[in-house]
């Protein structure tokens, strides 16, 4: 009994003591935000557990300003001028709890590694994502869209969820970049079981919450459910056959997607700049998760809001049919300078951006200033997408659905962007490795079903609105039927 209470007070006495120093003496003191959040971890992963946590971040923004305090030693921040300030430098990394390994993963990828790891990584998958590399993968990915336009065309007039078949399409396409096989998604209508396991933000969310705690963290090892670990590392050992398989394959030793051209990088550099096997092996799936999931948000997102907005659908559908008499047309050099598709791209991105949560970076030795503040060492300073693109000081009626805000001509001067604010794809040396493939993709894709079919929603309008959707890191996504007709 006796023990209990001496737990008890020492709990106490912590917590209190904690209260005083983060609301009244931590140096970040002086910045807004809810008591209990100032004070204490728990708030904001609660809301990151609950799905919440940008939607929170948000409405925090309205009632403090473009700084707000969401834990003791953390900030999120709306200036524009954060996003350069921040993310143009290599010093400032993602929080421990924000870059920590799978159990039983030695290497490093892109999201964990140290900064001298990181630029060896970043040089080594460079070539794989010049500008004439992506066009190089043009013919695989082209491939794939034939594929998914042939197997809507099979049944259509039909009523599709576009969630799973932007899934297929995008894992197939990534896979096949990556490890040199396609999941064969498509081919075969289904998702496959590995993706489910890649697609588990919301554990992942757990697992990152509990690093805050590492006493708790500590015992991970021992109350993981084997299974759960089971098909992790089968996931891991899935990565590890296919790698295996590409390299030993002769007739791919010159094939141009992203894993031949790290073996010639491999093959023409000395070792200490090469990647190991293990490394290649483990940011190949990272790239495959997040070469996936934003894109499958992105198109969805799209197809949402265009469904939703009559006159916007129109505009898209005119500009890509006026354009192209046929489908051979239709390439990524031609629908690069397509103005409307282009706007619709970025008001999707700032609507639906595939990134929404806060993207943490600690301040490095020696500190910082951002926004117009000093900052010391290890605060831990957070941009986020949904709140920063929700800001009506960048953008004009920033709930509005309006590709008309990116055009020279838009034509509305009550509509309007700030340019400086929009970073979907961040920036800098951590930046999106793959924002030209996305483009590339997101851009032809459309193009090519708007070119082919006529959509929308079954009961002439969803029942359900795009920001309901809770929030794991990325949007957990509802089905998005959508009924697909050939065009007349
Ligand atoms: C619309 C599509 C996409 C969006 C909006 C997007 C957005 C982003 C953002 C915001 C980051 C920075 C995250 C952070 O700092 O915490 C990032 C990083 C990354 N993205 Fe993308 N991404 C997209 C597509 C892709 C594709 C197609 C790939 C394929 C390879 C990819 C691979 C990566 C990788 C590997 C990183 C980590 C880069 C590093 O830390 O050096 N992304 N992406």
């Amino acid at each position: 009994m006796e023990l209990v209470v001496i737990i008890f007070s020492c709990v106490f006495f912590y917590l209190l003591t904690s209260l005083i120093y983060n609301l009244y003496f931590h140096p970040l003191s002086h910045f807004p935000g809810p008591l209990l959040w100032r004070a204490f971890q728990f708030p904001s992963l609660a809301a990151m557990l609950a799905g919440n946590l940008p939607y929170k971040v948000q409405s925090l923004h309205e009632k403090y300003g473009p700084i707000v305090r969401v834990a003791p030693n953390e900030l999120s921040i709306v200036d524009d001028r954060a996003w350069k300030e921040i993310f143009q430098r290599r010093d400032f990394l993602r929080p421990p709890q924000w870059g920590a390994r799978p159990p039983g993963v030695n290497a490093h990828n892109l999201v964990s590694a140290p900064a001298d790891i990181h630029a060896r990584f970043r040089k080594a998958l460079s070539p794989a994502f010049s500008e004439q590399s992506i066009a190089s993968y043009e013919p695989l990915i082209r491939e794939y869209f034939d594929v998914l336009i042939a197997k809507l065309a099979k049944t259509a007039p039909d009523t599709f969820d576009m969630v799973a078949w932007f899934n297929y399409t995008t894992f197939d396409i990534i896979g096949d970049l990556c490890w040199g096989e396609s999941f064969n998604c498509l081919a075969s209508g289904q998702g496959h079981a590995f993706i489910s396991v890649l697609l588990h933000f919301k554990a992942a969310t757990i697992a990152t919450a509990i690093k805050y705690y590492p006493a708790i963290d500590a015992l991970i090892p021992y109350i993981t459910p084997k299974s759960a670990l089971t098909m992790l590392h089968n996931v891991f050992d899935t990565g590890h056959q296919s790698i295996q398989r590409r390299i030993q394959d002769e007739a791919k030793s010159d094939q141009s997607d992203i894993l031949g051209h790290v073996l010639r990088y491999n093959k023409n550099n000395p070792v200490s700049l090469q990647m190991s096997q293990e490394e290649i092996e483990f940011n190949a799936l990272t790239m495959i998760i997040g070469g996936s999931e934003t894109l499958t948000t992105a198109l969805c997102g799209a197809l949402y809001q265009l469904v939703s907005h009559p006159s916007s659908y129109q505009a898209l559908v005119t500009e890509i049919r006026s354009t192209f008499q046929s489908e051979k047309q239709i390439s990524g050099a031609t629908v690069k300078p397509l103005p409307y598709l282009n706007a619709v791209i970025n008001e999707t991105l700032r609507l639906c951006p595939p990134f929404p949560d806060l993207m943490r970076r600690a301040v490095p030795k020696g500190g910082a200033t951002v926004a117009g503040h000093h900052f010391t060492e290890g605060t831990v300073l957070g941009v986020a997408c949904w709140p920063m693109f929700q800001s009506s000081k960048h953008f004009s009626d920033p709930g509005k659905f309006a590709p008309e805000r990116w055009l020279h001509d838009a034509g509305d001067e009550n509509l309007s962007h700030n340019g400086n604010a929009f970073y979907p794809f961040a920036l800098g040396p951590h930046g999106c490795i793959g924002q030209s493939l996305a483009l590339l993709e997101m851009r032809l894709l459309l193009a090519l079903l708007f070119f082919h079919f006529d959509f929308d929603s079954p009961r002439g309008g969803f029942d359900w609105d795009w920001n309901e959707q809770k929030i794991y890191w990325t949007w957990e996504k509802k089905p998005l039927s959508i009924n697909v007709r050939k065009r007349l």
